[in-house]
């Protein structure tokens, strides 16, 4: 195997001489990495966007004009074996219509491990959803079931995402009849022993919510159902319907009140949603793991309405224009779309409340001047103590 000690640039293009796919159904390549000078190989045009590991570039291959991204991982915060692990999974996945094409080219620079993916030429979809508005409810149904034919077949081969969010689902058109998942850093077979490292996000299920640092849990196909539900939530609304599944998030407690049956009274933001939409965020946002529908339950609403379509313009208007609901209730959890990014891994490292404020603060300095409160413009931010 050659070095992995990157003394020399050597200036051949990338791997690709061991065979695609070893006898356990995995490309090899991974392992064969070979050291390259990117920018001899690549004209390297923009940034594309920044995770928690590394950077991923928009480039064109010298020889074969091809417009690739690159992913970069930077190997002083990224192991050899989970950068493999990533690059090998994403490759096997990749046949998927919904799911982004890894191409069977991985190498190494000096500082960063690199694997080429196709390009996404629209962004992802965290950037198409209007905050504080959603999207449209035929766009979200046909990007919804595009994310969920991609999930059943990762979940037929057992393997769980463990990080579905809006921004690891790529676009290839503005009318978003093309998405594509993307991002499996942080994939895993189902059943292996997990250790949680990150902070819990909007997207984290309350089971992986209640685990301290460190602890270790067992991946589950179920992960991925609570975040899609989630998920869809954020398309349909352009909010978050908590900061936290934690019992201590005033917006999560509420939900949970109606989600046990504990009251038949819905949250004031899930009422515009039909008694089908809501049954079925009942089973997808279940509390209890092992209670959870599979992910392909989702088939059966999906011909349902979606939005009540009295109270639909109602609750547009008076969510955009940051005032109360009729029955009085504080309008819904304005935590904008803020924890975009890699949230989890973001924020890790730091703790919850940190984070929040770090966020908070910087979303602060990102308004014009003035706005610093509710505006028309739906950029109120109400986050829960
Ligand atoms: N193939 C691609 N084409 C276009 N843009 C891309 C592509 N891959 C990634 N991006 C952009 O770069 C961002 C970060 O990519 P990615 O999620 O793969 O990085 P990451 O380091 O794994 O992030 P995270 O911190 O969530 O783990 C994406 O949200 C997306 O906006």
């Amino acid at each position: 195997m050659p070095s992995l000690n990157c003394a020399s640039i050597e200036s051949n293009v990338f791997l690709s001489n061991a065979k695609r796919i070893s006898s356990a159904g995995l490309p090899t390549t991974g392992k064969d990495l070979r050291c390259v000078d990117v920018d001899a190989e690549y004209k390297v045009m923009r940034l594309l966007g920044e995770g928690t590991y590394g950077k991923v570039h928009l480039a064109q291959h010298r020889t074969t004009s091809t417009v690739v991204a690159l992913k970069h991982m930077h190997k002083d915060e990224t192991k050899l074996k989970d950068f493999q692990r990533e690059f090998e999974l994403s490759y096997y996945m990749s046949p998927h219509r919904n799911i982004v094409i890894t191409f069977d080219v991985a190498f190494e620079t000096k500082h960063s491990y690199c694997f080429v993916q196709e390009y996404a030429p629209c962004g992802d979809l965290f950037e198409a959803i209007p905050p504080q508005q959603g999207l449209p409810e035929d766009t979200v149904k046909d990007v919804m079931m595009q994310l969920v034919s991609a999930i059943e077949f990762m979940h037929s081969k057992d393997i769980v995402h463990r990080d579905i969010k809006p921004e690891n689902v790529l676009v290839y058109d503005e009318a978003l009849k093309l998405v594509k998942l993307t991002d499996f850093g942080l994939a895993r077979k189902g059943g292996t022993l997990v250790k949680k490292k990150n902070s819990s996000i909007p997207y984290t299920p309350p089971e992986i919510c209640d685990a301290v640092y460190n602890e270790g849990y067992t991946s589950d196909t179920s992960t991925d159902v609570w975040s899609f539900g989630v998920t869809l939530y954020c398309c349909m609304t352009g909010n978050f319907p908590w900061e936290k599944a934690d019992i201590d998030d005033a917006y999560y407690n509420e939900f949970l009140g109606w989600q046990k049956r504990k009251t038949v009274k819905i949250p004031s933001q899930w009422r515009k949603f039909s008694p089908r939409l809501m049954r079925l965020f009942r089973r997808f946002l279940e509390v209890k793991p092992e209670r959870r529908c599979r992910i392909e339950e989702i088939h059966k609403y999906a011909d349902n309405k979606w939005v009540r379509r009295r109270t639909a313009s109602r609750y547009a208007t008076s969510e955009i224009n940051g005032d109360r609901s009729d029955s009085g209730e504080p309008n819904l959890t304005k935590l904008n779309m803020m924890f975009k990014a890699a949230g989890a891994s973001a924020g890790e490292g730091l703790e919850e409340k940190e984070f929040r404020e770090q966020r908070l603060r910087e979303w602060i300095l990102s308004l014009p001047e003035g706005e610093t409160s509710g505006s028309a413009h739906g950029n109120t931010l109400s986050v829960p103590s």
